[in-house]
Protein backbone atom coordinates (compact mmCIF):
# COMPACT_ATOMS: atom_id res chain seq x y z
CA UNK A 1 0.00 0.00 0.00
CA UNK A 2 1.28 3.96 -0.60
CA UNK A 3 1.42 6.33 2.70
CA UNK A 4 -0.09 9.03 1.57
CA UNK A 5 2.17 12.12 3.54
CA UNK A 6 0.37 15.33 4.04
CA UNK A 7 2.36 18.30 4.70
CA UNK A 8 3.06 22.29 4.23
CA UNK A 9 4.39 23.34 0.78
CA UNK A 10 7.20 25.37 2.39
CA UNK A 11 10.53 24.33 1.52
CA UNK A 12 11.44 23.21 4.73
CA UNK A 13 7.94 21.09 4.97
CA UNK A 14 8.80 19.75 2.10
CA UNK A 15 12.86 18.49 3.12
CA UNK A 16 11.07 17.56 6.65
CA UNK A 17 8.37 15.16 4.39
CA UNK A 18 10.54 13.38 2.01
CA UNK A 19 13.03 12.97 4.80
CA UNK A 20 10.40 10.83 6.62
CA UNK A 21 9.40 9.66 3.36
CA UNK A 22 13.17 8.73 2.73
CA UNK A 23 12.98 6.24 6.15
CA UNK A 24 9.86 4.83 5.23
CA UNK A 25 10.71 3.65 1.96
CA UNK A 26 14.14 2.21 3.19
CA UNK A 27 11.62 0.19 5.53
CA UNK A 28 9.36 -1.20 2.53
CA UNK A 29 6.41 1.37 2.35
CA UNK A 30 5.64 3.07 -0.75
CA UNK A 31 4.69 6.96 -0.33
CA UNK A 32 3.04 9.69 -1.72
CA UNK A 33 3.40 13.42 -0.79
CA UNK A 34 0.25 15.83 -0.87
CA UNK A 35 1.63 19.11 -0.52
CA UNK A 36 -1.12 21.90 0.77
CA UNK A 37 -1.19 25.29 2.09
CA UNK A 38 -2.27 26.45 5.99
CA UNK A 39 -3.96 29.51 6.96
CA UNK A 40 -0.49 30.41 8.20
CA UNK A 41 1.32 29.99 4.90
CA UNK A 42 -1.74 32.33 3.25
CA UNK A 43 -1.88 35.18 5.50
CA UNK A 44 1.81 36.54 5.95
CA UNK A 45 1.31 40.15 6.64
CA UNK A 46 0.21 39.88 10.23
CA UNK A 47 1.99 38.05 13.29
CA UNK A 48 0.81 34.56 14.92
CA UNK A 49 0.12 36.49 17.59
CA UNK A 50 -2.63 38.47 15.87
CA UNK A 51 -4.12 35.45 13.64
CA UNK A 52 -4.46 33.72 16.47
CA UNK A 53 -2.16 30.45 17.43
CA UNK A 54 -4.57 27.71 17.56
CA UNK A 55 -3.69 25.02 14.33
CA UNK A 56 -2.44 27.98 11.53
CA UNK A 57 -0.02 25.67 10.78
CA UNK A 58 -1.41 22.15 11.13
CA UNK A 59 -5.81 22.51 10.49
CA UNK A 60 -5.57 22.03 6.86
CA UNK A 61 -3.13 18.83 7.30
CA UNK A 62 -5.45 17.77 9.88
CA UNK A 63 -8.75 17.77 7.79
CA UNK A 64 -6.84 15.89 4.75
CA UNK A 65 -6.62 13.32 7.59
CA UNK A 66 -10.19 13.34 8.57
CA UNK A 67 -11.54 12.83 5.04
CA UNK A 68 -9.07 9.60 4.58
CA UNK A 69 -6.73 11.86 2.20
CA UNK A 70 -3.80 10.83 3.43
CA UNK A 71 -2.65 8.23 6.30
CA UNK A 72 0.09 10.48 7.77
CA UNK A 73 0.26 14.43 8.53
CA UNK A 74 4.03 15.87 8.71
CA UNK A 75 4.49 18.97 11.09
CA UNK A 76 7.39 20.85 12.85
CA UNK A 77 6.23 19.53 16.35
CA UNK A 78 6.65 22.96 17.48
CA UNK A 79 4.23 23.97 15.27
CA UNK A 80 1.66 21.28 16.42
CA UNK A 81 -1.00 22.62 19.23
CA UNK A 82 -0.80 21.18 22.83
CA UNK A 83 -4.14 19.51 22.67
CA UNK A 84 -4.98 17.17 19.39
CA UNK A 85 -8.92 16.84 19.10
CA UNK A 86 -9.52 13.29 20.21
CA UNK A 87 -10.58 11.94 16.57
CA UNK A 88 -6.64 12.39 15.68
CA UNK A 89 -3.26 11.46 17.31
CA UNK A 90 0.17 11.89 17.59
CA UNK A 91 1.78 9.04 16.54
CA UNK A 92 5.86 9.86 16.18
CA UNK A 93 8.00 11.94 16.81
CA UNK A 94 11.21 11.45 15.17
CA UNK A 95 14.43 12.11 16.45
CA UNK A 96 15.47 15.31 17.35
CA UNK A 97 18.12 17.90 15.67
CA UNK A 98 19.95 20.37 17.42
CA UNK A 99 17.74 22.41 19.31
CA UNK A 100 19.47 25.95 19.99
CA UNK A 101 18.27 28.93 18.15
CA UNK A 102 20.85 31.19 15.66
CA UNK A 103 21.68 34.40 14.79
CA UNK A 104 22.19 34.43 10.86
CA UNK A 105 23.73 37.26 9.18
CA UNK A 106 25.22 38.52 5.63
CA UNK A 107 27.91 40.70 7.72
CA UNK A 108 31.12 38.24 8.99
CA UNK A 109 32.07 40.51 11.78
CA UNK A 110 28.36 40.81 13.04
CA UNK A 111 28.34 41.18 17.12
CA UNK A 112 25.65 41.46 19.04
CA UNK A 113 26.80 43.46 21.46
CA UNK A 114 26.67 46.04 19.09
CA UNK A 115 24.30 49.07 20.00
CA UNK A 116 20.96 49.89 18.03
CA UNK A 117 21.10 46.32 16.08
CA UNK A 118 18.04 45.53 14.85
CA UNK A 119 17.23 41.81 14.12
CA UNK A 120 14.59 39.68 12.40
CA UNK A 121 12.19 37.74 14.48
CA UNK A 122 8.65 37.28 14.85
CA UNK A 123 8.70 35.09 18.02
CA UNK A 124 7.10 36.51 20.83
CA UNK A 125 9.22 34.34 22.93
CA UNK A 126 12.54 35.59 21.07
CA UNK A 127 11.95 38.98 21.24
CA UNK A 128 11.30 38.71 25.36
CA UNK A 129 14.40 36.90 25.18
CA UNK A 130 16.00 39.22 23.33
CA UNK A 131 15.40 42.26 25.48
CA UNK A 132 16.44 40.63 28.36
CA UNK A 133 19.63 39.00 27.24
CA UNK A 134 20.32 41.99 24.57
CA UNK A 135 19.08 45.32 25.77
CA UNK A 136 21.11 46.98 23.17
CA UNK A 137 19.30 45.38 19.70
CA UNK A 138 15.90 46.01 18.89
CA UNK A 139 13.57 43.61 17.23
CA UNK A 140 11.87 43.59 13.53
CA UNK A 141 8.90 41.65 12.24
CA UNK A 142 9.95 38.31 9.54
CA UNK A 143 7.09 36.29 9.11
CA UNK A 144 7.22 33.97 6.65
CA UNK A 145 8.89 31.35 5.36
CA UNK A 146 12.96 30.94 5.66
CA UNK A 147 13.22 31.49 2.28
CA UNK A 148 11.16 34.92 2.42
CA UNK A 149 13.32 35.58 5.90
CA UNK A 150 16.45 35.66 4.22
CA UNK A 151 15.36 37.75 1.20
CA UNK A 152 14.30 40.14 4.04
CA UNK A 153 17.69 40.06 5.38
CA UNK A 154 19.64 40.12 2.01
CA UNK A 155 17.20 43.17 1.64
CA UNK A 156 19.05 45.11 4.84
CA UNK A 157 15.31 45.27 6.62
CA UNK A 158 17.22 44.17 9.78
CA UNK A 159 21.30 43.33 10.55
CA UNK A 160 20.66 39.54 11.64
CA UNK A 161 17.89 37.31 11.57
CA UNK A 162 17.20 34.88 14.44
CA UNK A 163 16.24 31.13 13.91
CA UNK A 164 16.07 27.56 14.80
CA UNK A 165 19.09 25.77 14.33
CA UNK A 166 17.06 22.79 13.00
CA UNK A 167 15.39 24.85 9.99
CA UNK A 168 18.47 26.83 9.06
CA UNK A 169 20.49 23.13 8.81
CA UNK A 170 17.74 21.27 7.15
CA UNK A 171 17.53 24.18 4.36
CA UNK A 172 21.59 24.78 4.22
CA UNK A 173 21.89 28.17 5.41
CA UNK A 174 24.79 27.67 8.22
CA UNK A 175 27.09 29.34 6.80
CA UNK A 176 25.42 32.27 7.50
CA UNK A 177 25.01 31.41 11.48
CA UNK A 178 27.11 33.91 13.66
CA UNK A 179 25.80 32.65 16.86
CA UNK A 180 24.81 29.60 18.38
CA UNK A 181 22.45 30.93 21.53
CA UNK A 182 23.13 29.10 24.19
CA UNK A 183 19.92 27.01 25.63
CA UNK A 184 19.97 28.09 28.74
CA UNK A 185 18.98 31.30 28.09
CA UNK A 186 17.34 31.21 25.07
CA UNK A 187 15.70 28.30 25.97
CA UNK A 188 13.46 27.00 23.17
CA UNK A 189 10.13 26.65 22.61
CA UNK A 190 8.02 23.39 23.15
CA UNK A 191 9.26 20.96 20.23
CA UNK A 192 11.95 23.11 18.83
CA UNK A 193 13.79 20.42 16.25
CA UNK A 194 11.70 17.61 16.15
CA UNK A 195 8.94 16.36 13.01
CA UNK A 196 5.79 15.33 14.45
CA UNK A 197 3.64 13.18 12.96
CA UNK A 198 0.04 13.03 13.16
CA UNK A 199 -2.78 10.10 11.77
CA UNK A 200 -6.15 10.11 12.33
CA UNK A 201 -7.44 7.74 15.72
CA UNK A 202 -9.32 5.31 13.33
CA UNK A 203 -6.28 4.22 11.40
CA UNK A 204 -5.80 0.69 11.07
CA UNK A 205 -4.12 -0.57 14.87
CA UNK A 206 -1.46 -2.82 13.27
CA UNK A 207 -0.55 -0.19 10.29
CA UNK A 208 -0.03 2.83 13.26
CA UNK A 209 2.13 0.00 15.21
CA UNK A 210 4.21 -0.69 11.83
CA UNK A 211 4.82 2.75 11.14
CA UNK A 212 5.56 3.86 14.92
CA UNK A 213 8.29 1.55 14.92
CA UNK A 214 10.26 3.05 11.65
CA UNK A 215 9.39 6.71 12.90
CA UNK A 216 9.35 6.88 16.18
CA UNK A 217 12.44 8.08 18.58
CA UNK A 218 11.32 6.83 22.02
CA UNK A 219 14.18 9.26 23.91
CA UNK A 220 12.96 12.36 21.85
CA UNK A 221 8.81 10.84 22.59
CA UNK A 222 9.89 11.16 26.33
CA UNK A 223 11.13 14.94 26.03
CA UNK A 224 8.41 15.73 24.05
CA UNK A 225 5.67 14.44 26.11
CA UNK A 226 7.00 16.68 29.15
CA UNK A 227 7.80 19.17 27.25
CA UNK A 228 4.07 19.35 25.43
CA UNK A 229 2.16 18.70 28.77
CA UNK A 230 4.04 21.98 30.14
CA UNK A 231 2.53 24.10 27.07
CA UNK A 232 -0.85 22.23 28.06
CA UNK A 233 -0.85 23.04 31.32
CA UNK A 234 0.52 26.69 30.08
CA UNK A 235 -2.36 26.73 28.03
CA UNK A 236 -0.52 29.36 26.55
CA UNK A 237 -0.09 28.42 22.54
CA UNK A 238 2.80 30.01 20.35
CA UNK A 239 1.71 33.57 20.71
CA UNK A 240 2.73 33.44 24.78
CA UNK A 241 6.39 33.65 25.49
CA UNK A 242 6.87 30.62 26.98
CA UNK A 243 9.49 27.84 26.49
CA UNK A 244 10.13 24.12 27.82
CA UNK A 245 13.40 22.08 26.87
CA UNK A 246 13.58 18.72 28.29
CA UNK A 247 16.42 16.23 27.65
CA UNK A 248 16.87 12.77 29.07
CA UNK A 249 20.28 11.31 30.65
CA UNK A 250 21.61 7.71 30.16
CA UNK A 251 20.22 6.97 33.26
CA UNK A 252 16.93 7.37 32.34
CA UNK A 253 16.21 10.59 34.17
CA UNK A 254 13.80 13.33 32.57
CA UNK A 255 15.15 17.03 33.00
CA UNK A 256 13.15 19.54 32.19
CA UNK A 257 13.57 23.39 31.96
CA UNK A 258 10.48 25.87 31.63
CA UNK A 259 9.59 29.16 32.16
CA UNK A 260 7.83 32.34 30.93
CA UNK A 261 8.85 35.52 30.50
CA UNK A 262 7.07 38.80 30.19
CA UNK A 263 6.76 40.53 26.40
CA UNK A 264 9.00 43.69 27.66
CA UNK A 265 11.96 40.76 29.08
CA UNK A 266 11.76 42.36 33.09
CA UNK A 267 9.85 39.61 34.73
CA UNK A 268 11.15 35.93 34.11
CA UNK A 269 10.20 32.98 35.80
CA UNK A 270 12.31 29.70 35.45
CA UNK A 271 12.28 26.06 36.95
CA UNK A 272 13.92 23.18 36.48
CA UNK A 273 12.87 20.08 37.69
CA UNK A 274 13.54 16.36 36.97
CA UNK A 275 11.91 12.92 36.71
CA UNK A 276 13.40 9.66 37.56
CA UNK A 277 12.15 8.02 34.59
CA UNK A 278 10.21 8.49 30.93
CA UNK A 279 7.24 7.22 32.56
CA UNK A 280 7.16 10.26 34.50
CA UNK A 281 7.56 12.58 31.64
CA UNK A 282 4.19 13.68 31.38
CA UNK A 283 3.44 14.53 35.01
CA UNK A 284 6.79 16.12 35.04
CA UNK A 285 5.80 19.20 32.32
CA UNK A 286 2.18 19.90 34.01
CA UNK A 287 4.25 19.84 37.66
CA UNK A 288 7.06 22.43 36.00
CA UNK A 289 4.16 24.46 34.57
CA UNK A 290 2.03 24.85 38.07
CA UNK A 291 5.44 25.59 39.49
CA UNK A 292 6.04 28.40 37.10
CA UNK A 293 2.65 29.59 37.49
CA UNK A 294 2.27 29.76 41.53
CA UNK A 295 5.61 31.73 41.36
CA UNK A 296 4.43 34.50 39.02
CA UNK A 297 3.66 33.42 35.90
CA UNK A 298 0.47 33.91 36.47
CA UNK A 299 0.51 37.21 36.29
CA UNK A 300 2.76 37.48 33.51
CA UNK A 301 0.26 35.50 31.33
CA UNK A 302 -2.69 38.16 32.96
CA UNK A 303 -0.81 40.89 32.07
CA UNK A 304 -0.12 39.82 28.19
CA UNK A 305 -4.11 38.90 28.07
CA UNK A 306 -4.72 42.23 29.36
CA UNK A 307 -2.75 43.97 26.95
CA UNK A 308 -4.01 42.32 24.26
CA UNK A 309 -7.50 42.68 24.95
N1 LIG B 1 7.33 28.49 13.59
C1 LIG B 1 8.16 28.32 12.44
C2 LIG B 1 9.08 27.16 12.54
N2 LIG B 1 8.62 25.92 12.85
C3 LIG B 1 9.70 25.07 12.89
C4 LIG B 1 10.84 25.80 12.59
C5 LIG B 1 12.21 25.30 12.52
C6 LIG B 1 12.39 23.82 12.60
C7 LIG B 1 12.17 23.24 13.97
O1 LIG B 1 12.25 23.93 15.00
O2 LIG B 1 11.92 22.04 14.01
C8 LIG B 1 10.45 27.12 12.34
C9 LIG B 1 11.32 28.25 11.97
C10 LIG B 1 12.07 28.86 13.12
O3 LIG B 1 11.57 28.91 14.26
O4 LIG B 1 13.17 29.36 12.89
Amino acid sequence: MTIRLATRSSRLAMWQTEHVAGLLTQAGFATEIVPMQTTGDIVQDRSLAKIGSKGVFTEELEQSLRRGESHLAVHSAKDVQSSIPADLELLAFLEREQVNDVVLSFDEDFSLDRPGIVLGTSSTRRKAQLRRFYPNASTAEARGNLQTRLRKLEEGQFDALVLAYAGVHRMGYEHLVRYELPTGQFVPATGQGSIAIECAASLDADLKTRLKAVLDHPATHTCLLAERAFLHTMEGGCSIPSFALATLSERGQVRLHGGLISLDGEEYVEEIQTADSPAGAWQLGTRVAEAVLARGGRQILDSIRSGRA
